[in-house]
């Protein structure tokens, strides 16, 4: 059977823990989980107990995250780590560019170089912040055409990782997820995990939140349920790894304050058995979200389609947010249906899963999917001009939108691209002309 194949197989077989946000618990060996302490005098089954902490000890309950691991081998035990290839991998601060005012778009990566794992695939186009601040957020696309034999964690943030072609299967200290596109998986800060490929080539993009960790937002007067629902997010169970007394060599990479780090530990650190907590990775089907939108008239604001959101210190002021473009009806009376014209204070990052999207045209040189567009803070943006003529004159019945998936990440602050972005052969030139020829119309 092939490595794909048997991947497969054992992803087909994957069991899940279902909700958002609260305490999960699982073992792969009973008995292998303690009850009533998490730090029995001895753990169960020669196992050793290890807390993960994804905030700090003291944070309000409502924010406090961490997981309890209990491990064949504690973490403690491993060789030094030493500065290794970042490979197309950089961080925040973001200062090879300018920040550039201009709307820029991408076409989709290049195909990778045979034998490129999701690692080495990681190509980032920019960001903002700062990782050793714990603020800000990344761009990320990656490509590749190999399962990774190594395993990696990020110490500067969690990673929203968005396929958009060929399924992944993840596995984590806690457990596997397979994420196929249409479904989005988060990796919490700190977790260590291998992406292994269902398919013979994978590619999509990767949100990395230097900040605090996604939430699902309020609803407001949206009422108790609605968007993305708590129900629809699943953490794995436990699934551990166990190389024998032997142990076999197992090279581990970091990402810590934008460098990476390598070790060669002498066995998996998959190696957890049992687990509780609320630190935890997770998937979720955006093809689930409850899509709200108006019934009457006008284009409401894409805040209605957050489907996670990063909070900063201020009420209602997301370090970033991840919006979703899903199949929807429009209904709009006297409406303009598409995205409408705008300058916004948030920086939009926006990709594309499938499809097309309603406010561009699709083919080729447009906005296509793998592709990514940027629309920095307060640049001018919206319908392009084939789509303005269209939605202007369009005949206003009821209007099913489910040719497409679209996402953006938007942040607070400006997103400075990386020279390689900047640089970059897939860049559009010319992206400008896609509002050319918005004829004046006024006639007073
Ligand atoms: O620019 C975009 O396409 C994203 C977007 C969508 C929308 O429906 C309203 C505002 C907005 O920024
Ligand atoms: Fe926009």
């Amino acid at each position: 059977m092939s490595g794909i194949e048997q991947a497969r197989k054992t992803a087909e077989g994957l069991a899940y823990s279902t909700g958002f946000g609260n305490e999960h618990s699982s073992e792969a060996v009973p008995g292998a989980l303690p009850i009533g302490r998490n730090t029995p005098q001895r753990a169960p089954l020669g196992l050793y107990a290890e807390q993960l902490s994804g905030s700090a000890f003291t944070e309000p309950r409502a924010h406090n995250r961490r997981s309890w691991l209990y491990r064949i081998r504690p973490s403690a035990a491993h060789p030094p780590f030493v500065r290794t290839d970042n490979g197309a991998v950089r961080s925040a601060p973001f200062t090879e560019t300018v920040p550039d005012p201009n709307r820029l778009r991408w076409d989709p990566l290049p195909d990778p170089a045979p034998g490129t794992d999701f690692l080495a695939g990681l190509w980032t186009l920019g960001g903002n912040g700062d990782a050793t601040q714990r603020t800000g957020m990344a761009v990320h696309l990656y490509h590749a055409d190999s399962s990774m034999e190594r395993v990696f964690s990020d110490s500067d943030g969690e990673l929203l990782i968005v396929p958009e072609r060929g399924a992944l299967l993840v596995r984590t200290e806690l457990g596997m997820l397979r994420a196929a596109p249409g479904e989005v998986a988060l990796i919490p800060r700190g977790v260590r995990f291998r992406v292994e490929l269902l398919d013979a080539t994978a590619r999509g993009y990767v949100c990395e939140n230097y900040g605090r960790p996604f939430v699902l937002p309020d609803l407001g007067p949206i009422g108790a349920n609605g968007l993305a629902n708590a129900r629809d997010f699943r953490a794995p169970v436990a699934a551990y790894e166990d190389d024998g007394d032997a142990g076999r060599p197992v090279e581990v990479v970091n990402k810590f304050c934008g460098n990476l780090w390598s070790a060669t530990y002498d066995h998996s650190p998959l190696d957890v058995v049992a687990w509780h907590g609320n630190h935890v990775p997770y998937v979720y089907d955006l093809r689930r979200f409850n899509v709200i939108g108006s019934i009457s008239y006008d284009h409401p604001d894409p805040s209605v389609f957050t489907v996670l959101t990063s909070p900063s210190d201020t009420p209602g002021l997301a370090g970033v947010d991840f919006v979703v473009f899903a199949p929807r009806w429009l209904v709009g009376e006297d409406t303009f249906r598409p995205p409408y014209f705008h300058r916004n204070v948030m920086s939009e990052y926006m990709g594309l899963i499938e499809g097309a999207y309603d406010a561009k045209s699709a083919g080729k040189g447009g906005f296509v999917a793998g592709g990514g567009s940027l629309h920095n803070m307060m640049s001018a943006h919206g319908p392009d001009r084939e789509t303005f003529d269209r939605a202007s004159a369009a005949e206003l019945k009821p209007q099913k939108i489910d040719d497409g998936l679209a996402f953006m990440f938007e942040t607070r602050w400006p997103v400075t691209a990386t020279g390689q972005a900047a640089g970059a052969g897939h860049l559009q030139r010319g992206y400008d002309d896609v509002w050319e020829g918005l004829s004046r119309n006024f006639r007073p």
